[in-house]
């Protein structure tokens, strides 16, 4: 069993050493841009060696785990010297632009597009971990365009893995995850942002930050060479997703002007809901 792992980074890294894991056998080839990163996975165990993309794309799986702008400028290419009996799968956090790359690619049945919703806020070959996936919900989009045959062999993986998967048309699965990962991730950021700004003149702010803080700000820590291009190319539902929630900061701020707590304690209280969404 031989698999190529392109980007080495969390995702990359951890679907290396779950793939060692679960299949016997196996190959683990490892292409990045950073020499650095190769050579860290290596020691880490994560690959058996370097590769390249000429010679590297004919094992049972390539899988594309790369910044999402990265991604759009590798697949075409990818596809163009896949070989015959190979799936190349990509693990991207937005989907519909990847989608349409590759449209009209006659490759285009080698290719499935996933968006595995595991992560950390930790980036690089250092942060890839066993058993990520474990529980973990796959989004596949457009399975009915990659070949039954290379389907079942993603599925299988899949099976592996213990994840559960759901089928989204792209467009739709952009829209939601705007607000459920991509809006999250700015809104930790910015709170992030606010704070650090007011500790420049009161120094003793982060002596008082408790356990409240941290998880809440947690996304803070996340990589802005990964997260910018998911914003940019997600950046018409991020937008309509942010002025939701920039209107619902500023209602929360009014009610709290006019001291309107019964307002305030109904917001909170519907907003509990999230008890019984998130189980
Ligand atoms: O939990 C985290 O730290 C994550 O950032 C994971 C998370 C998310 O937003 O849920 C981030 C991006 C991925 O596309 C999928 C999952």
């Amino acid at each position: 069993m031989k698999a190529t792992i392109i980007g080495l980074g969390l995702i990359g890294g951890s679907m290396a050493l779950d793939i060692q894991r679960l299949y016997e056998n196996v190959l683990i080839i490892g292409i990045d841009s950073n020499e650095d990163h190769l050579n860290e996975a290596i020691s880490l165990g994560l690959i058996h060696r370097k590769g390249n993309l000429k010679d590297d794309l004919d094992g049972d799986f390539v899988i594309l785990a790369v910044p999402v702008d990265v991604a759009l400028l590798l697949l075409p290419k990818i596809l163009d010297n896949i070989a015959e009996n190979t799936i190349v799968i990509d693990v991207g956090s937005t989907k519909k632009p990847i989608c349409e790359v590759v449209e009209n690619h006659p490759k285009r049945s080698n290719f499935l597009a996933t968006h595995p919703i595991a992560g950390t806020e930790f980036s690089g070959p250092n942060a890839a971990i066993e058993n990520l996936f474990e529980d973990k919900v796959n989004i596949l989009c457009e399975i009915e365009r990659t070949s039954y045959k290379k389907q079942e062999k993603a599925l299988e993986l899949f099976r592996k893995l213990n994840m559960r998967i759901r089928y989204m048309e792209p467009k739709s699965h952009d829209k939601h995850i705007a607000y459920v990962s991509h809006l999250s991730h700015i809104s930790s950021f910015m709170l992030g942002k606010t704070v650090i700004e007011k500790e420049k003149d009161e120094k003793d702010i982060f002596d008082m930050a408790g356990s409240g803080f941290e998880s809440t700000v947690r996304l803070a820590k996340s990589s802005p060479a990964m997260w910018t291009p998911i914003f940019r190319q997600n950046k018409k539902q991020i937008v309509k997703s942010l002025e939701e929630y920039i209107a619902n900061l500023s209602t929360f701020k009014s009610f709290l002007e006019s001291d309107d707590y019964e307002a305030i304690f109904n917001e909170m209280k519907n907003t509990n809901r999230i008890k019984e969404i998130l189980k």
